[in-house]
């Protein structure tokens, strides 16, 4: 997740403007699955100070005495009126620079973050696959196989069926019965994504995770993405790897300061995001 300072890198509007007007988006293919109605998130960061404040000994005092009253608050607009629609079949790519909200949008969609305005509607139950996802370091491979799998609703049965078949795809082997805690991140994120894609979901949501995989892997999760395209589920995927978005999605979003820059195809959206 990204932090306050995440605007390091700005760059002039005029350069950021595609010289092409937007292409829309493409056109309807199924069903929808989630609609994103002019979406706004606000962050609230309390404790946060205010740009007069830092930097010499008298405001360091000064807001060392005031954190004994209220702590300040500040807001980050992290998502600023986003709207679209995706539908079933639907792989999704987000672009955009770190801090553009991208993290922030999934979270929303996935419902972790409560809209400040608009609304999020889905059909179907909505899976977030984080590099962060929620796996227990201190419990085996094995341990946390079991337990994701009963977490996305699979039964007995189905986690013997399809135990097998994650370990492989993981690639960890034997590493399995250890605790993750001695896993390197490429390893987690391997297991991670493993366990998640072991379902067919309505709606996945894919941050980063492709990221820390080697080639092999990251070739064996593009097959399996497009497999849960073709299983009609919607995908919904960030990277800054943009060849993995390239090569997986039918649809690329670009996201610039909490809003949507362009929504169309990926290799127009990805030409113009290059050139920005
Ligand atoms: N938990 C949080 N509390 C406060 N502000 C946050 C929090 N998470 C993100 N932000 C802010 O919201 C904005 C969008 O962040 P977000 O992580 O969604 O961007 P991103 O596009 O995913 O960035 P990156 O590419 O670096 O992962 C940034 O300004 C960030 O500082």
């Amino acid at each position: 997740m990204a932090e306050l300072t995440k605007e390091l890198f700005p760059v002039e509007e005029s350069q950021q403007t595609p010289k092409s007007p937007p292409r829309p988006a493409p056109e309807p293919t199924g069903t929808p699955t989630v609609i994103v109605d002019d979406l706004h998130i606000v962050y609230r960061v309390y404790g946060a100070t205010t740009d007069q404040e830092k930097g010499n000994a008298a405001n360091a005092l000064m807001r060392l005495l005031r954190r004994q009253g209220r702590p300040q608050m500040k807001e980050v607009h992290a998502v600023k009126g986003v709207s679209f629609v995706a539908y079933h079949g639907d792989a999704i790519g987000i672009v955009g620079r770190n801090g553009s909200g991208k993290s922030t949008l999934l979270r929303a969609i996935a419902g972790l973050l409560p809209p400040h305005k608009g609304a999020v509607y889905t059909d179907g139950q909505p899976s977030l696959l984080g590099v962060n996802a929620a796996l227990m370091r201190e419990l085996t491979g094995e341990r946390n196989i079991v337990l994701g799998c009963y977490a996305m609703g699979m039964n007995p049965t189905q986690v013997k069926q399809r135990f097998d078949a994650i370990v492989d795809f993981s690639g960890i082997g034997d590493f399995v019965q250890f605790p993750m805690s001695t896993y390197s991140s490429g390893m987690g994120a391997r297991l991670r994504f493993a366990i998640a894609s072991a379902k067919t979901h309505d709606v996945l949501l894919i941050d980063e995770a492709l990221a820390t995989g080697d080639r092999e892997f990251k070739r064996k999760s593009q097959e399996r993405i497009k497999q849960m395209r073709a299983e009609a589920g919607t995908v919904f995927l960030v990277a800054h790897n943009l060849d993995v978005i390239e090569e997986t999605c039918n649809r690329v979003i670009w996201l610039h300061k909490g809003k949507i820059r362009m929504d169309g195809d990926p290799e127009t959206v990805l030409a113009a995001y290059n050139k920005g």
